[in-house]
């Protein structure tokens, strides 16, 4: 294999730039979006970025010894392209509290940018911190005693360091897929510094700036065969690199108190009113994801571009598109081309975007990219067919093995004892109260058929 012969990945003493951005839950995705828009922004060499793991430490040990370069191979339907990206200059497993404490405390820093997965947020079904959270829990209550394990926990963990240290205002950047991020994250700060320290939720609320972003580019799971790519391209043996599409996209609005790095010289674009940019991305790319991912399974495939060539998941994504639209009116978004770019970068047979992935906490994403679709409709007076048929492909799904469900047999048993009206219920209660909604989806699950 290449890879054992190539030369090793290294920085050159010197060339790292300051340190000035910190990411919690480094993994593909930051680094073939705002890791490598940062690098392509930064010129000056000005914006380094110090990374922390989110939950398992496997991006740290691999980067830290190439002194967190990396390869970005981008994967066009045509063929590969290779780049060696040094953005990031250190990187920490998110369990390194001394460190990540220091580095948010800093008045050199002024940005904390996140990709800690929708689930990483730890929200209720409401939108708020779930106190009830038995790992949030913990931290409320061993703050200040112990170290935090959630992000939660971690980032009010840092601004409270931040505010002892006496520096300045600092701005936070979700780059996850969840709708208002930024008010999101708001949100999540005070709900948990007020459970602390009511003077450090009233810091925070002066000093921390929640900015909103709507991110795009498909980014697999890198696999070994893109590792020995990567030692092919480029020459050199990575331990880590991170395959992407060419596409990407970042709209952001919001206030960067301190400054932030002229991303707009890369393609980002900054608007005063980042929800169409949101409900467009969440619902047309990742909505017709969560379909693909109950939808196309049922059929038999494994990725999505697998499932987008069967006609039959065709017509689905493309009667959801349409459902959708109805409800995406601000003429910036030009549906027209997004659609027809959906289709392209879906159909891309290079990338292996796998449905099982897609597929983990469904239903989270179900609520907040399928069910605004299908109320939209109902509301309009349409049936909402097409946002009906993912719920229902989703509930296929459930009903034949719950995700929860520890192991097989678990999953067999909890199976057996739950009922389609349950199973939706516990999605949204108001899907088993309009009888005929509840017996089209019925009627769906019967002609998708259990898995
Ligand atoms: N991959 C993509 O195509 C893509 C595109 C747009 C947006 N995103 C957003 O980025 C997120 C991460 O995607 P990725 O491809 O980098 O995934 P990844 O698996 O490569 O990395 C996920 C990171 O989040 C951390 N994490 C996981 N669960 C967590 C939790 N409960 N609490 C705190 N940290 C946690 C992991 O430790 C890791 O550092 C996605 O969930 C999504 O919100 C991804
Ligand atoms: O875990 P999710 O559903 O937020 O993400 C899975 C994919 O839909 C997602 O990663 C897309 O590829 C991405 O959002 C494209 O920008």
């Amino acid at each position: 294999m290449s890879t054992t012969t190539a030369p090793r990945l290294t920085r050159d003493p010197g060339t790292a730039a300051p340190v000035r951005i910190v990411h919690l839950g480094i993994g593909a995705f930051a680094r073939a979006h705002q890791a490598w828009l940062t690098g392509l922004a930064d010129t000056a060499g000005e914006w380094g970025i110090a990374a922390f793991t989110g939950r398992s430490t496997t991006v740290a040990d691999e980067l830290a010894p190439q002194g967190g370069l990396y390869t970005l191979i981008t994967r066009a339907a045509e063929g590969d392209r290779a780049e060696i990206v040094d953005s990031i200059v250190a990187v920490y497993p998110g369990s390194d509290i001394p460190t990540w404490s220091a580095l948010v405390a800093a008045d050199t820093t002024v940005l904390i940018t996140l990709t800690i997965t929708e689930a990483g947020y730890r929200l209720g079904a409401d939108g708020a911190l779930d106190t009830s959270d038995p790992a949030v829990r913990a931290d409320i209550e061993g703050f200040g005693h112990r170290d935090p394990e959630t992000a939660p926990g971690r980032l009010v963990h840092g601004l409270a360091a931040r505010r002892a240290a006496g520096a300045g205002p600092i701005a936070i950047v979700s780059c996850d897929n969840l709708p208002g991020n930024g008010e999101l994250v708001r949100a999540m700060l005070a709900d948990f510094a007020a459970a602390v320290d009511p003077g450090l939720a009233e810091w925070i609320a002066a000093h921390v700036s929640s900015v909103s972003t709507s991110i795009d580019r498909i980014t697999p799971r890198t696999t070994p065969e893109d590792v020995e790519t990567a030692a092919e391209l480029t020459g050199f043996a990575d331990a880590s690199p991170v395959v992407t599409e060419p596409f990407f996209d970042w709209v952001l609005s919001g206030d960067f108190p301190a400054g932030r790095p002229a991303w707009e010289h890369a393609g980002a674009r900054f608007v005063e009113d980042i929800e169409p940019f949101e409900a467009r991305k969440l619902w047309l790319l990742n909505g017709a994801h969560t379909l693909l991912a109950s939808a196309g399974r049922l059929r038999g495939h494994e990725t999505v571009a697998e499932a987008l060539a069967d006609p039959a998941c065709r017509g689905w994504v493309e009667a959801f598109w349409d459902e959708a639209a109805r409800h995406l009116t601000a003429p910036e978004l030009e549906l027209p081309r997004y659609r027809a770019q959906l289709i392209e970068r879906f159909e891309n047979p290079r990338i292996r975007h796998n449905l099982a992935q897609i597929a983990l906490d469904n239903v989270t994403k179900i609520r907040l990219r399928i069910l605004p679709v299908l109320r939209a409709e109902r509301e309009a007076g349409r049936t909402g067919e097409a946002a009906a048929r993912a719920v229902a492909a989703w509930a296929a799904f459930e009903l034949a093995a719950p995700a929860a469900a520890p192991d097989a047999e678990a999953a067999a048993e909890a199976a057996a004892e739950r009922t389609l009206p349950e199973i939706l219920s516990a999605l949204d209660p108001a899907l088993t109260e309009e009888p005929a909604l509840l017996a089209r989806i019925t009627g769906l699950v019967a002609e998708l058929g259990a898995r």
